[in-house]
């Protein structure tokens, strides 16, 4: 039997893109190509070159290139887009939106030139908005194009309600749907800790408080950060997802999704759980909500569809 590894394309060669390239090196789940703009093809060269070198030492199969030629990705079977600007203290996501659509409009580009049968993943800001456009501009089928929000703001509630009970993370289920903003939605009624409902764990103030600091998650790290945001946990929820397409896994994974009647909602990408495997997004999974939670996700889409009513 011949096996042949699989082409993964990382675009944008910065925080979130080198992290990301590292691990998915290290978990041996392809190749790597990792492309930025002409003025940063050096550093791309030498991050992907310092990755290479760290190969025998973890001992990890894998080729990784940085370029600033799209030539290079031809084939890809993933593209992860991490390019574009990062916002700074005091900036909403939002105000990336104008300039990280024109870097969308032309990474789509490259994409459909180089790589018509990729999936693709987004992660630049802001999300939702950012993943629609890829959409618009590739028109790939709506399975191929996935945006990630939701296993890293999961992760983020699953992190403080760990520490709070002082309990194993692994031990820890929950799951954030809606947009990546402030009003995102920490499902607290769908949320446990081996088994057991954090409702009767957690007291509902104590509750409240650490829903608001997942909301706020993004934000708490920039300001710590100073100049950049948030990297190593966006780059492990990436590749959490990569790993479950390139592997056939079908995980249950909350994802950006194109919806188009679930939940009561059309046209419109937003954090929904979904089974993401080989075919992308296999299958979005509608849970049953409460009025409350009903209304807590349409204001969390009607802040993502403000910010598509911006897109040009
Ligand atoms: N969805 C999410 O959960 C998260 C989203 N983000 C977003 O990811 C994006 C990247 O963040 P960082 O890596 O920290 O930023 P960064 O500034 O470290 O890296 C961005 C890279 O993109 C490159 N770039 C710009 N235009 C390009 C183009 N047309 N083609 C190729 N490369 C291009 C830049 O030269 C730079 O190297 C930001 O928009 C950030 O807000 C970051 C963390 C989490
Ligand atoms: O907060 C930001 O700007 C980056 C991001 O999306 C996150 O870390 O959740």
């Amino acid at each position: 039997m011949t096996f042949k590894r699989k082409k993964i394309s990382v675009i944008g060669s910065g925080f979130t893109g080198a992290t990301t390239a590292f691990l998915l090196a290290q978990k041996q789940l392809g190749d790597v190509v990792i492309v930025d703009i002409p003025d940063m093809e050096k550093p791309a060269k030498g991050k992907a070159l310092d990755m290479m070198e760290a190969a025998p030492v973890l001992g990890f199969d894998a080729n990784i290139i940085g370029t600033a030629d799209y030539q290079d990705t031809s084939g890809s079977d993933l593209v992860i887009i991490t390019a574009g600007v990062a916002r700074k203290p005091g900036m909403s996501r939002d105000d990336l939106v104008l300039t990280n659509q024109k870097v969308m409009k032309s990474v789509a580009k490259e994409i459909i030139n180089y790589s018509p049968n990729a999936t693709i993943l987004v992660l630049t800001n802001p999300v939702d908005a950012m993943t629609y456009t890829i959409f618009k501009e590739t028109g790939f089928p709506k399975e191929r194009v996935i945006g990630q929000s939701g296993v890293l703001d999961s992760a983020r509630f699953r992190t403080f309600i760990a520490q709070e009970l002082n309990l194993s993370v692994k031990d820890i289920t929950g799951f954030v749907l809606g947009g990546h903003g402030d009003d995102m939605v920490p499902l607290v009624r769908y949320s446990f800790a081996g088994g057991v409902p954090l409702t009767s764990l957690i007291s509902k103030e104590r509750l409240e408080q650490i829903v608001e600091r997942t909301r706020k998650g993004g934000a708490e790290i920039v300001n710590l950060l100073g100049n950049g945001s948030a990297y190593y946990a966006p780059a492990a929820s990436l590749v959490e997802m990569a790993e479950a397409i390139i592997l056939d896994q079908k995980r249950v994974l909350p994802t950006i999704a194109y919806l188009e009647g679930e939940y009561g909602m059309n046209g419109i990408y937003l954090g929904v759980p979904t089974v993401l495997g080989a075919g992308g997004i296999e299958k979005i999974i509608e849970i049953e909500l409460n009025e409350q939670e009903k209304q807590a996700l349409s204001q969390s889409a009607a802040s993502v569809k403000a910010v598509m009513n911006v897109l040009t």
